[in-house]
């Protein structure tokens, strides 16, 4: 038996980032960035108006006042894009729109709600001081700073960044291509009919959607049944799509653990009985160079060893740190006990009530009950040496995605 952070470690030091790769910016979303972006300007690259309006000479309009506006000869328009007029002079205003540049010697703009949004000649009927309305250049970024940090995921806000700097194309970790292969000769595909001793398939569908929720491209593989010549054949077939593959099934004790079989063989992959529950037994290895995760086939075995095993490894690939899914302190409503020895994920609901947390733990725990994790939103991470918390105790919950 080893503990958890043994496996997790042996498994971090057999995965690594996967190289970059050059995408066009909306390819690129959802990956994460492998350099630094920075910006070649500043940004804005010119100063300009805040408001559609006129540019001015602010000391030109200090005196104006509703009862006496001051009234300036407009000498053209100033559009965003084109900017028409490039300089006015004291007695002399531009009208001005969002966006456009700052016309040299103007250092204001008056809005068009404070004027009569005269053509020709303006009347403008309130004073305003010297930078009114205007955005500088370089306020929002300067040249050469960084505006996104390697190692950032990439969501709509950064995207947006990333062209605002000029970029098309950013060199990222793509996301990782993981095929999930579900063996058993009892599954039978959702959709289909039931025969007696078949139940549907499951672990497949959530396990390509748990890939997808970190950060991965998840490739859903048809059920494979427990002969090996079958399951090697499988993998094999999977290896030119995948950086890396998860199974689920077939590596505890039984007399058909085929997963366990085939891969034994192979020398590059090895079986452990990890101290956790659920989930204790596992396997982990390289076959032909790609990482393979082996799961246990209970369904809720099998997500929580995602989360605890591949969802940390999955992340390196795309060069984020190894974190697991976000915890937080909570207070739990309910005595537990858990096994000594073994870390223990129990399924729970956690809610947040005024000051602090609250975790509620389900009823069923079984391995096998996925109801239960259907209704949870986290896991209550126990230590080994906890065996009975009254309620009240203080636990680590890990948020679930
Ligand atoms: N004698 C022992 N028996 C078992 C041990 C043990 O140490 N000694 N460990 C138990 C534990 S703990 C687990 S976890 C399971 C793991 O078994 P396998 O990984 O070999 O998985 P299977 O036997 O193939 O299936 C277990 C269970 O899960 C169901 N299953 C499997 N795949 C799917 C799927 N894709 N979708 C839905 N359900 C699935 C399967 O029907 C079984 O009920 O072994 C214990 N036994
Ligand atoms: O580890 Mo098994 O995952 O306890 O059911």
């Amino acid at each position: 038996m080893r503990t958890v952070d043994e496996h997790l470690t042996e498994i971090l030091g057999g995965v690594a980032a996967l190289p970059p790769l050059d995408l066009a910016l909306l390819e690129a979303q959802g990956t994460v960035l492998a350099e630094p972006v920075t910006a070649p300007v500043p940004l804005p690259p010119f100063d300009n108006s805040a408001m559609d309006g006129y540019a001015v000479v602010a000391a030109d309009v200090a005196g104006a006042t509703e009862a006496e506006p001051v009234v300036l000869p407009v000498v053209g328009d100033i559009v965003a894009g084109d900017p028409g007029v490039s300089a006015i002079r004291t007695g002399l205003t531009a009208r001005i729109m969002t966006g456009a540049p700052l016309p040299a010697g103007a250092d204001a703009v008056i809005p068009v709600e404070w004027t009569d949004g005269g053509a020709a000649t303006v009347r403008i009927s309130r004073p305003a001081p010297a930078g009114n309305y205007i955005r500088r250049s370089g306020e929002d970024v300067l040249a050469g700073q960084t505006v996104v940090e390697a190692g950032t995921r990439l969501g709509a806000t950064q995207i947006g960044m990333v062209a605002a700097v000029g970029r098309s194309h950013v060199a990222v970790r793509p996301k990782p291509r993981v095929v999930v292969v579900s063996t058993g000769d009892e599954l039978q595909e959702p959709g289909r009919q039931l025969a007696p001793g078949q139940i549907w398939e499951s672990n497949s569908y959530m396990l390509t959607a748990a890939v997808v929720e970190a950060g991965g491209v998840g490739y859903r593989q048809a059920t494979v049944h427990d002969e090996p010549a079958k399951v090697m054949e499988m993998l094999e077939d999977q290896l030119v799509r995948a950086d890396a593959i998860i199974t689920s099934g077939g590596v505890s004790m039984g007399t058909r653990d085929v997963v366990k079989e085939v891969l034994s063989g192979t020398g590059t992959v090895r079986f452990h009985k990890v101290r956790m529950r659920p989930g204790k037994p596992q396997g982990f290895g390289l076959l032909e160079g790609t990482p393979i995760f082996t799961l246990p086939g209970n369904p809720v075995s099998a997500y929580v060893s995602f989360q605890v095993f591949v969802r940390p490894a999955l992340r390196v690939m795309q060069g984020l740190p190894p974190e697991p899914p976000a915890t937080v302190g909570a207070v739990l409503a309910e005595d537990i006990k858990s096994p000594a020895g073994l870390r223990h994920f129990v399924r729970g609901r956690l809610s947040f009530n005024r000051s602090h947390y609250t975790v509620t733990p389900a009823e069923t725990q079984g391995s096998h009950q996925l109801g239960s994790l259907a209704m949870a939103n986290a896991l209550i991470a126990l230590p080994e040496d906890a065996e009975a918390l009254p309620a009240g105790s203080h636990v680590e919950v890990m948020r679930l995605p």
